[in-house]
């Protein structure tokens, strides 16, 4: 039986979490982080990772950047892995990640479904093809309480596809605060907030006369939920370095 501690717990996939591994057999949840503390499940929840004295075989991370410091000086401190699916770091925090996976165990992903997965590698495919000629732009609906924008998965996509362009691309957030014509060089990267929506990926090829649409819907929380569940099991006893869903699947 694994033991997971979960950073976030009282957040809204903190809560879809521990539902999920009550119902599994092969994990259990030891103690919850969160810096609101009221216990809602049978694991006691501490403020910060410090707190917590007792042992683990994984830590899941589901919170806010805010966290990503004291997490990983835990994680590498106590001998630990830690999955991180939280989102909105900055580019010094994607560094620090990429530092701390060299003393510890870390795995990093900005999407736990499998579709997404399977999503980025169909849209290096298509721009490897049509990224020479085709205007390419990523857009991402969520749920009106999401923080960060544009989703980490908008940027792991766009990264994704930058990364097989012969030309390194511009990425254009606010096309409404130009007055210009669109760049070739340029990924569009758009938000939309609204409702309930689960999350909802799409990167649009647009050619003369022609448009390939690679999209990706979630239909429930759990999809995110299962997956890190399952990274978190994959993660139990991995030596240091940094690790995502390619080397799950
Ligand atoms: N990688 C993936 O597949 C997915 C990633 N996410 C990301 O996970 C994160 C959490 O998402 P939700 O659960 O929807 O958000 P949420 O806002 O419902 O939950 C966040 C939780 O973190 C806690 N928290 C915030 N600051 C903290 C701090 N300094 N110390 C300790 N706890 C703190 C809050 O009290 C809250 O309970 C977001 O960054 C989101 O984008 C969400 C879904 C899927
Ligand atoms: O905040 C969310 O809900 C989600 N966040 C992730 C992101 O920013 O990409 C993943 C998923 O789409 C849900």
């Amino acid at each position: 039986m694994k033991q997971i501690i979960l950073s976030g717990c009282n957040g809204k996939m903190g809560h879809v979490i521990s539902n999920i591994v009550a119902g599994r057999d092969d994990c259990t949840i030891v103690a919850g982080i969160d810096i609101n503390t009221q216990r809602h499940f049978d694991y006691p929840v501490f403020a910060k990772p410090s707190d917590y004295a007792g042992g683990a075989d994984v830590i899941i991370d589901f919170s806010h950047p805010s966290v990503l410091t004291p997490l990983l000086a835990f994680s590498k401190e106590r001998g630990i892995p830690v999955v991180l699916a939280t989102t909105g770091y900055s580019k010094a925090q994607i560094e620090e990640i990429h530092a701390a996976a060299k003393g510890t165990p870390v795995f990093f992903t900005a999407n736990m479904s499998l579709g997404i997965n399977l999503m980025v590698e169909l849209a290096k495919k298509a721009a490897g093809v049509l990224g020479d000629s085709f205007d390419i732009e990523i857009i991402e609906k969520h749920h009106n309480q999401k923080i960060d924008a544009p989703s980490g998965t908008a940027l792991m996509i766009a990264d994704a596809v930058s990364g097989v362009l012969d030309e390194k691309p511009q990425y254009v957030y606010d096309r409404h605060s130009q007055r210009k014509k669109r760049d070739k060089n340029e990924i569009g990267i758009h938000a939309v907030r609204g409702g309930t929506i689960v999350g909802e990926h799409d990167i649009m090829f647009a050619g003369r006369d022609e448009i390939l649409t690679i999209s990706h819907t979630a239909m429930s929380k759990e999809v995110f939920a299962s997956g890190a569940v399952n990274a978190a099991v994959f993660m139990c006893g991995k030596t240091a370095g940094l690790y995502n869903m390619k080397d799950m699947v």
